[in-house]
């Protein structure tokens, strides 16, 4: 069973209660009942609870304070962290009244708190989903090294943003070939196209720009080809080839307008979307353009000790790898002590010149307030074509799409970091023969051992 510490919710209430969890190791069963006393604790202080496996809100008579008609209501701070408490199941306890005139009060304290949770907004399709996923650590996909299973395509093809602007992409780029009077069929090669969603928005983007195509269809996944070519048929796909085989060793039979690829990660190049491309520009015309144009990972230190616990228990098979493994989710119970997401890795399509997709990154995060730190938040943001992106950045997020949750990079020690110091991070991207990986390290507010060196917990496989 857990075992709960009572903790008021102010400043002094957090650093005690991470004081403790700390002695006790961080135990998975160690969780709050908070008290809802807010008093002149600050927002981002009081954020730092929605980190917390907070089971239950504790609501004492004297937190609510008496509107104009005389009712009970929340200060606007507490209000505002119970609201998100909510979507995290917490269990509500009205606390027992100390007076007669206190206990009168008991019926509309409790039927103001049913209002506030009855008004919470329905999840839209995206936090229905992504609701059903909160907090659950995922390894990285590898779509070059592993075959994806059905089930996988048949996820990423319900997203209602992703293909929507790959469409739009599509045509702005062939409308612009078109008025430059360019001759006609354009060559279209979509790599890596899994069960076809970009061969069809590619499709739909050439008979809106009113232009004929020749489209080439690249596949690896001996899986994925056999539903592409049923699709071939069965919706009369004349103008589409399909091409089983790896896009880096596939002799083209002729120079590409447009590459159009979706080989990114929630980290953007973690599945190696930059080797694949580089392998395959060889065939793409010397004013040719692909699409995506470039694509940026982004960083964020973040406290999130429930998932660092999970991933701590065995989350990577056990042992060190455990913590030196990134893993996608949906981070729920998670803070984020600075408010800045710094540019991390950038790689841009095509590469002529064969720049090293090597990388090496210091980042340097300012803190906030007081807090513990576990690890880091990734993401991406990606420059498809023209006007038009998809990006997973919080300050950039294509609204509606959930193709990608972001990526958590665990630290194998949280760091407590006070408020206005700063977090100093260093970041690789490195390569052999076999494999690509991510090697990470602070250097303040103290130094760390470098995370997952030679790749040894976390290889991407290249072949
Ligand atoms: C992330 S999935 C995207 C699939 C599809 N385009 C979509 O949007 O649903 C990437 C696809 O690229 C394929 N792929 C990855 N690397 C490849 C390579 N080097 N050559 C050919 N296909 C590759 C994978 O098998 C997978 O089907």
């Amino acid at each position: 069973a857990p075992v709960a510490l009572q903790m008021p919710a102010t400043s002094s209430g957090w650093k005690a209660w991470n004081r403790f969890r700390t002695l006790c190791d961080h135990h998975v069963r160690l969780c709050c009942a908070l008290e809802l006393t807010v008093d002149k604790t600050s927002e981002k202080e009081l954020e730092r609870w929605l980190a917390e496996p907070v089971r239950c809100v504790i609501l004492s008579p004297s937190t609510f304070l008496l509107n104009r008609s005389g009712y009970p209501v929340l200060p606007k701070k507490a209000k505002a962290l119970l609201e998100q408490l909510f979507r995290r199941q917490v269990q509500v306890i009205i606390a027992e009244p100390q007076s007669v005139e206190q206990n009168e009060g008991l019926l509309p304290r409790l039927s103001y708190i049913a209002r506030l949770f009855q008004a919470l907004p329905p999840l839209s399709q995206a936090e229905r989903f992504a609701y059903s996923h909160m907090d659950t650590l995922q390894a990285p996909l590898q779509p070059l090294a592993d075959n994806l299973e059905s089930e996988t395509y048949e996820l990423f093809e319900t997203d209602p943003v992703k293909y929507a602007k790959y469409q739009e992409a599509v045509f702005i780029f062939l409308t612009e070939r078109k008025q430059e009077g360019r001759p006609m069929p354009f060559c279209v090669m979509v790599l890596g196209a899994g069960r076809g969603p970009l061969v069809e928005a590619a499709l739909k983007a050439a008979e809106r720009a009113e232009v004929e195509v020749d489209l080439y269809a690249v596949e690896k996944n001996p899986n994925a080809v056999q539903a592409l070519r049923h699709r071939k048929r069965r919706d009369g796909w004349s103008s589409v080839q399909v091409v089983p085989g790896d896009m880096r060793s596939w002799d083209a039979p002729k120079k590409a307008d447009v590459i159009i690829s979706e080989l990114l990660g929630s980290f953007g190049d973690n599945e190696l979307s930059p080797e694949c491309l580089d392998g395959a520009q060889r065939f793409l015309a010397s004013d040719g353009v692909c699409i995506p144009i470039s694509y940026t990972a982004a960083l964020t230190p973040v406290t999130a000790p429930g998932l660092w616990a999970n991933a701590r228990q065995g989350a990577a098979g056990g042992g060190v790898a455990d913590l030196e493994t990134a893993y996608v989710v949906h981070m729920q119970h998670a803070f984020y002590p600075c408010s800045a997401v710094k540019d991390c890795f950038e790689f841009h399509h095509p590469n002529w010149t064969m720049e090293s997709n090597d990388r090496c990154v210091d980042l340097d995060f300012e803190i906030e307030v007081d807090s513990l730190v576990h690890g880091f938040a990734g993401y991406f943001d990606c420059v498809l074509y023209g006007p038009e992106h998809i990006s997973i950045h919080p300050k950039n997020f294509s609204v509606g799409m959930f193709s990608w949750f972001p990526m958590f990079f665990p630290l194998r020690h949280p760091q407590y970091v006070p408020r206005g110091s700063i977090i100093r991070s260093h970041w690789w991207r490195r390569h052999d023969a076999h494999k690509v990986w991510y090697e990470w390290a602070l250097t303040e507010p103290a130094p760390t051992e470098v995370q997952n060196p030679g790749g040894r917990s976390w290889p991407i496989g290249l072949l």
